[in-house]
This record gives structure tokens, C-alpha cells and sequence, in this order.
């Protein structure tokens, strides 16, 4: 049988397909921007016959899952995800989502040894002449969750672009059970983050510190964006791509002669992701495109993978960081509001590569809902904060007012470094604070703040 007599013979409505799901089963959605969207309405048309169908996602793109949509007291459904986007922690913040903590190097195990997966959905592209159905932005670990789905449907969206890898990037038709036609919605695309002036200021002293050949990583949000976009306009030559999540200013990166990989140790002159998100030109740009090659995820963030390559710069973000030097990265407090994520896997791969630096930059204030002015360097973190970051595993903390090395410096030595890197209006306050908490010693000095006395 030809591939396409065997495509026409799995092809059904989404409506059919579904009928397969049953009440308690676990259900895999996809992950990131590749997740099922007329697969999902289809689900959700069937909800009067359905109890207790848990639900698995990553970082929800495209818009509230018509499940949740139709279930606001969870009889039916139950939405699980791995990594928050701003949707997913909106409907968490009104229970109608739970998180699922992991290291994100370590998911695909996590599947393969020990996740239920009754039914596995995903969104691909059109099949090729040789039967393959490809992940499209997202590698991740999308093999593991198939390999232990007791059935896999596919939804074929022919604006999904096709990412060369790497390995485990497509799946074959013969592995297959149901095959959808979607109604070719657009893949979702992340808003360019803002860059403010104070993005800009921490990007400079990042920069500063990337030689070149260095092979960088950039996390989400708007501060690591800030730092890919200076660099596309800086001077550094042959620089190199290991990352988890492929973005707009690494395609600047490239697209402005920064990139070449040819110093990479490893996947030499390829540009190395996991999952990709960002604007259509980035998926146009990636679509068929030889100088990328997606992983999945056991490989890109692992640590000893990342460490094969030299002077490897990670640039995250995080939310809080308490005068021990734990980074709060994920949560405000009880809320949550995105995840663990690829953080640490590039910490700790970044420490170990030969002259490798991780960077966790971090406004040194916010507002808060009520407008005021609060520092993001506290003494101890918010109750109910989770450590994202431990603080052996913590290397270069980065504010608009400098940066400092964590590394190897006792409580009162990271006090002191982070007092001096906070913004000035609080400093005096932490230092208070410090004593209180018995890491501050009489030798204690700080440049720009007043020393209480002893
Ligand atoms: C793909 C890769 O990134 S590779 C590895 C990197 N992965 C990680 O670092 C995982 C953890 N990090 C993250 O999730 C992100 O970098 C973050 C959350 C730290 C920053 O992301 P950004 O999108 O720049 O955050 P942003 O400033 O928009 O804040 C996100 C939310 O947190 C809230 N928030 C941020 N800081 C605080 C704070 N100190 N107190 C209360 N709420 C806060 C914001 O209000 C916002 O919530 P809202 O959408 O309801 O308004
Ligand atoms: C799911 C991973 C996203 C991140 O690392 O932030």
C-alpha cells in the first residue's frame, strides 16, 4: 500500500477521531504553538459524555482550550501543563489549571518511564513523500509522549513549517492511527516583547562580557530578547546556537552575519533548538531551512551536552532573587506563573562549558498592582515563592546597576554583592535586613549605600 492510500485510509473528521477518547483517559494536547486546536473543539463538543479527561499541555499560544472553555467547574476535563504562558496562568489563577513542576531536560524520561498517556494529539505539518509527518516548532518531547500513547492522532496544519533535525522531528504515517485535516488555522505567534531602558542597560553589560566564537542561549521574555537584539547589531563574530527555545533575535542573530557556528564543538554551523516561538517571519525563516536542526529536549538542555561547547553564555530572566542569591524565577508568592522550565539545565550546562558564563538578569524593581515601587532583590524570598534557581547553582546576577558572580562567595560576601547591585532606595533596608538574617559581618562594605552600625 502507498503512503497516500494509507493516509486516506486513517484520514477522518476531528468529530471521529475523538470518539476514541474515553472518560479518565490522560490526553496529550501538544505542546507550545503546535498544540490541537480543531481536535480540541471537537473534544469539547463531546463533553456531556465525558468525566475526568486530563488534559496535558505546554505554554498555551493558541487562545483558552474550548475544554476549560466549556468546563468552569471541572466535571469533565482537567487542564495539567507543564510551563505556563500568560493564558495558562490566568485560568490557573481561577483553578481551571494545574502545573506539572519539572526540569524540562528531564521530561521525555519523565514519559518514558512513568507518565499515563492514553491518547496522544499533536499538530504537524503535511505529510512528505516519505510518509513523515513533521513536529514542525516543536521537538521537545514529543516522540517520548508518543511512544507511550496507546493511540496517536495528528493534525495536519499546512502552516505548520517543516524544522530540519536533528532526530525526533517527525513521526511516520505507519505510527499513526488518526489523521486530521485542521482547518489550516494560523500558527500562533508570541508578541515581540517590549524592550525597555532598563533591558537595555542590563544587555549592555551582558554583551560586554561575550567574546567572540561564545555559543549563546537566550531565555524567554523580554530581557534575554533585548540582549539577542544588541548583539545582532554589536560587532561579535562567529558566534554559535544551542538553546531550548529558538527566537526572533537569534534569527537577528544570523541574519546579520553574527552567527555561523563554526566554532561550535558540537552540531557545528547548525543552529541547535528545542521548541521555536516568536513571529511569522521567524517560522518562515525557519521553515526547510538547513542552518537549524531541532533536538528533542533531553538533548538540547542537557548539561553535559551544553558543556561540550566552549565559552556557552545563558541569559535568563526571573522574577525575585533573596540575599542568599535563590532565584525565584517561576511564581510571586503563591501565584503562579510560569515554570522551572530550561533554567536551570542552562545554568548548570553554561558552568560547566570552558570559559562558559549563565546570567540571570532581573530588573532590580517592579511595580506592584497598586503601582508601587518594590525591590525584586529581597532578603528572603516571598512566602510561597518557589527556588527556581538554587543558590550553589546561581552563577552571574545581572541589574541595571551591575553585575556580579555568585560563585564561590559565602552569605555575607552574596549579600554584599547583591546589596550593591539593588536599587539604591532599598539598599539601606536590606542592609537591615542582612543583619538580621546574621549575614552581614563588620566588614561589610557598600559602595552608594549607607552602613548601619554594628
Ligand atoms: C525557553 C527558555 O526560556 S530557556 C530557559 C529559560 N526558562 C526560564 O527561565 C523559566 C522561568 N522564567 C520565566 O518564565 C520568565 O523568564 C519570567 C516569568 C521570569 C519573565 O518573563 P516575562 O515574560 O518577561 O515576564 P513579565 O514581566 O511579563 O511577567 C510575567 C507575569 O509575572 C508577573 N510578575 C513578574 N514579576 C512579579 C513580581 N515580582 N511580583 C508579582 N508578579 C510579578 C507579571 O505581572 C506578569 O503577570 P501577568 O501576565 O498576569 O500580568
Ligand atoms: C517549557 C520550557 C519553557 C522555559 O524554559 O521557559
Amino acid at each position: 500500500m502507498s503512503y497516500w492510500e494509507e493516509y486516506k485510509r486513517k484520514l477522518v473528521s476531528a468529530d471521529e477521531a475523538v470518539k476514541v477518547i474515553k472518560s479518565g483517559d490522560w490526553v496529550e494536547y501538544g505542546q507550545f504553538a503546535g498544540q490541537v486546536v480543531d481536535l480540541d473543539a471537537a473534544l469539547a463538543r463531546r463533553k456531556k459524555e465525558l468525566y475526568d479527561v486530563k488534559i496535558r499541555a505546554v505554554t498555551r499560544a493558541a487562545g483558552v482550550p474550548k475544554v476549560v472553555q466549556v468546563d468552569p467547574y471541572r466535571e469533565h476535563f482537567i487542564y495539567n501543563n507543564w510551563h505556563f504562558s500568560a493564558i495558562d496562568r490566568k485560568l490557573h489563577d481561577q483553578e481551571l489549571c494545574y502545573y506539572i513542576p519539572m526540569l524540562f531536560r528531564e521530561m521525555p524520561t519523565y514519559y518514558r518511564k512513568y507518565a499515563h498517556v492514553d491518547v496522544c494529539m499533536l499538530a504537524v505539518t503535511p505529510m512528505d513523500e516519505h510518509g513523515f509527518f513533521n513536529f514542525g516548532l516543536n521537538n521537545s518531547s514529543t516522540m517520548a509522549a508518543i511512544e507511550r500513547a496507546k493511540v496517536v492522532i495528528v493534525e495536519v496544519n499546512k502552516n505548520m513549517p517543516r524544522c530540519p533535525g536533528g532526530n525526533q522531528e517527525c513521526i511516520h504515517i505507519s505510527r499513526v492511527d488518526y489523521i486530521v485535516e485542521s482547518s489550516n488555522w494560523p500558527v500562533p505567534e508570541l508578541a515581540q516583547p517590549k524592550i525597555t531602558e532598563v533591558d537595555e542597560k542590563i544587555a549592555m553589560q551582558i554583551v560586554e562580557n561575550i567574546e567572540d566564537g561564545s555559543c549563546i542561549q537566550l531565555g524567554i521574555g523580554g530581557m534575554p530578547n533585548a540582549v539577542g537584539k544588541l548583539i545582532a547589531g554589536s560587532d561579535l563574530k562567529d558566534l554559535g546556537i544551542h538553546t531550548e527555545m529558538m527566537v526572533d533575535a537569534m534569527m537577528d542573530m544570523y541574519l546579520t552575519g553574527k552567527v555561523t557556528g563554526r566554532r561550535k564543538n558540537i552540531d557545528k554551523y547548525k543552529m541547535v533548538f528545542t521548541f521555536a516561538m516568536g513571529s511569522k517571519k521567524l517560522y518562515e525563516f525557519l521553515h526547510n531551512n538547513p542552518a537549524v536542526a531541532s533536538y528533542p529536549v533531553d538533548y538540547t538542555n542537557s548539561p553535559q551536552v551544553i558543556a561540550q561547547n566552549d565559552k556557552v553564555v545563558s541569559i535568563n530572566n526571573a522574577v525575585e532573587i533573596d540575599l542568599y542569591g535563590q532565584v525565584c524565577s517561576e511564581s510571586a508568592g503563591i501565584r503562579h506563573i510560569s515554570g522551572t522550565g530550561g533554567q536551570v539545565d542552562f545554568v548548570e550546562g553554561a558552568f560547566l562549558s570552558r570559559g562558559g558564563k549563565a546570567f540571570i538578569c532581573i530588573s532590580s524593581t517592579y511595580r506592584d498592582k497598586n503601582g508601587q515601587l518594590r525591590s525584586r532583590i529581597v532578603p528572603t524570598l516571598t512566602p510561597g515563592s518557589i527556588v527556581t534557581t538554587s543558590r550553589a547553582t546561581a552563577m552571574y546576577v545581572v541589574t541595571e546597576y551591575g553585575m556580579v558572580n555568585l560563585k564561590g562567595k559565602a552569605t555575607w560576601e552574596r549579600a554584599e554583592a547583591l546589596i550593591s547591585i539593588a536599587h539604591p532606595m532599598f539598599r539601606d533596608e536590606l542592609v537591615k535586613e542582612a543583619e538580621r538574617l546574621k549575614i552581614w559581618t563588620r566588614t561589610n562594605k557598600l559602595a552608594g549605600a549607607k552602613v548601619v552600625s554594628y
